[in-house]
């Protein structure tokens, strides 16, 4: 059942702990190696990456795999087939997967169970070794056709796939074991004489669900990782959008030598692993990467269950957001007009953290909106795999209907006027094409709500109101995710962090409100987007254990009367 634990077995061990014991007797502590960012690679014409990726998207393009559930190592073809298809041409199927239905949730509970008996004693060397080795995999072996993957499956340009799947995926493993060591490292730090006080960090008791959104395969990989490099065990629901990417990462850290059941693949509906593995006592943890929407679905039903559970859940969530560029009348327009073309258009608008509100004032505006316009009309949208496209298709059905009738309402109100863009075509694709909007109602819906799509809408604010813009720009939407300041007046920028303080976790100063790394910028809002536990850095995965204060004695008492207690004063 166990490859690992396989290994072990020869030293016929009766019980894994009993091998294990010995195995941490014999190391001693190992310095990791030291980590830095995956480099990008750039795909220019004629170079070996670039043709090792079309090679990669020429075979995709002529497979459907079927992917199966996958528990304790087993591929379970459960025969409730469903098709992911290419976002940019819906007629073509790229997997079709299998979904588990609650009977299977509950023996994939049932088998991580029995993992995490052998998981969590497992020396975090080895635990460490297998996520560097998955990163190099990653990186290298795998790189074109995780990048084809993402291209085919969820409408990537080749940036953005390398931007996902290379780069950011291989820094969320690579970056694991440094990370996981800090939080090892947090340790008292006094010890009174004759005592020695220590922290073991331990893993959560019962299973975490990792719960992931389409939109990045990196985040779907980070989500049963982060945890599992702790030492827990974790079930993995993919968005149904997305599955062929997560399946090949899932596949590299079972080649890296992951233990079967350490992760358990589930594709299944929303609803039916919420019901099934949400509500189980052993649940230990959710993380989870998605819409506001549905992670209050899950808080909701934790709650309501709340005395279910052998622990109180740990619930981790990073959701939607309504991000901002603020400009100030010292702002570098060039460099406000290429960022924001970036941060609002890239991935089609697709990323928690693209910009979809944008405040500029009077007396800039002219220039600005005459430079994006010239600029957005020059934008490409086509098939991501022609390598010159800017954007292709946003995701699925549901999300195009959504974008069309944010357009829709927009053309429809005196509100608001559509200045580029607005073209919905659905017959091959899902294409809503880069569309600006100006709108003269800074508290409306287009300013306030998550569109999730190619759609940015423009403020105009009397250049002397800046200091109120801000306050309004702080208080307009329910999210707090990404926001920027685009100024060169450093009083400006000072004020703009003063007043947009609690409007963004994540705050960029004369640049994009997108495009976190993994290690420099630790990412996730507060306020409706989320718990702000920061993917990608130390505080998350300290979210994973639960510490026990251990201290050590090595005096004896002598007696139990306090001193002196004898003498009258
Ligand atoms: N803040 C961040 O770090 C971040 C990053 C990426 C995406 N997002 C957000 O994710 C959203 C887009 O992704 P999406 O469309 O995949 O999100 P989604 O909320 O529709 O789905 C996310 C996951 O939740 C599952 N789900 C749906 N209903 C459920 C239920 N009742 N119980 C349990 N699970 C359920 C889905 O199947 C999917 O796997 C956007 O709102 C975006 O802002 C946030
Ligand atoms: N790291 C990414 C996260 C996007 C979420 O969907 C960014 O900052 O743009």
């Amino acid at each position: 059942m166990h490859r690992l634990s396989g290994l072990f077995r020869s030293t016929r061990s009766t019980h894994p702990g009993q091998y294990f014991c010995s195995t941490v007797a014999m190391g001693g502590l190992s310095n990791l190696p030291s980590v830095s960012g995956e480099h990008m690679l750039n795909y220019a014409p004629g170079c070996p990456e670039r043709a090792a990726l079309k090679k990669a998207l020429s075979k995709m393009k002529t497979e459907c795999p079927e992917i199966p559930c996958v528990i304790g190592g087993r591929e379970i073809f459960t025969g409730a087939v469903k098709t992911q298809v290419m976002p940019s041409r819906h007629s073509h199927a790229v997997c079709t997967f299998h979904e588990a239905n609650e009977d299977l949730i509950r023996s994939a509970i049932e088998n991580s169970r029995q993992a995490k008996k052998v998981w969590e004693l497992t020396p975090f060397e080895d635990r460490s070794a297998i996520f560097l080795k998955a990163a190099e995999l990653m990186a290298l072996k795998f790189r074109p056709r995780l990048c084809a993957a993402v291209m085919l499956g969820t409408g990537k340009n080749v940036w953005q796939a390398e931007i996902d799947a290379a780069a950011e995926a291989v820094d969320f493993l690579r970056f694991a074991p440094t990370m996981a060591q800090e939080v090892y490292a947090l340790q008292p730090v006094a010890h009174s004489k004759g005592v020695w006080n220590r922290q073991v960090h331990r893993p959560l008791e019962g299973f975490v669900a990792a719960i992931s959104p389409f939109n990045f395969c990196a985040i779907g990989v980070n989500l049963p990782s982060t945890p599992a490099i702790m030492g827990n065990v974790a079930l993995w629901k993919p968005a149904s959008t997305s599955v062929l990417g997560n399946y090949i990462t899932f596949q590299i850290l079972r080649e890296a030598g992951l233990p079967d059941g350490v992760i358990n693949f589930l594709p299944c509906s929303g609803q039916t692993f919420g019901d099934t593995a949400l509500t189980h006592p052993d649940l230990a943890g959710v993380h989870f990467t998605g819409s506001t929407g549905v992670f209050h679905k899950i808080w909701n039903l934790v709650s309501e269950n709340i005395s279910r559970y052998v622990s109180y859940p740990r619930l981790v969530g990073e959701t939607g957001g309504k991000n901002f560029h603020f400009v100030h009348s010292s702002a570098d327009v060039s460099n406000v007009v290429h960022n924001t073309i970036r941060g609002a258009f890239e991935y089609q608008g697709q990323k928690c953290s693209a910009c979809s509100r944008l405040y500029v004032p009077s007396n800039l505006w002219p220039e600005i909106k005459q430079k994006l316009l010239q600029e957005i009309s020059q934008i490409k949208m086509g098939q991501p795999d022609t390598f010159d496209v800017f954007m292709t298709a946003v995701i699925d059905q549901k999300s195009y209907n959504n974008a069309k009738s944010y357009i829709d309402y927009a053309r429809e109100s005196d509100d608001y006027e559509i200045l580029i863009g607005g073209d919905c075509d659905d017959s091959e694709g899902y294409f809503v094409s880069p569309t600006l909007i100006e709108t003269t109602n800074p508290s409306g819906k287009l300013m306030r709500e998550e569109i999730f799509a190619p759609v940015l809408t423009v403020f105009v604010y009397p250049e002397d109101e800046y200091i109120e813009t801000l306050e309004l720009c702080s208080h307009t939407s329910p999210f707090g995710l990404t926001g920027a300041i685009f100024a060169k007046d450093r009083y400006a920028v000072r004020q703009a962090m003063l007043s947009l303080k609690n409007a963004a976790g994540n705050f960029y100063i004369n640049d994009k409100c997108t495009g976190a790394v993994v290690g420099e910028q630790p990412f996730g809002g507060a306020r409706k987007s989320g718990t702000n536990d920061k993917a990608g850095s130390v505080a998350n995965y300290y979210r994973w254990v639960s510490s026990q204060t251990i201290k050590e004695t090595y005096s004896g008492l002598e007696d139990w009367k306090y001193p002196h207690m004898e003498q009258e004063i």
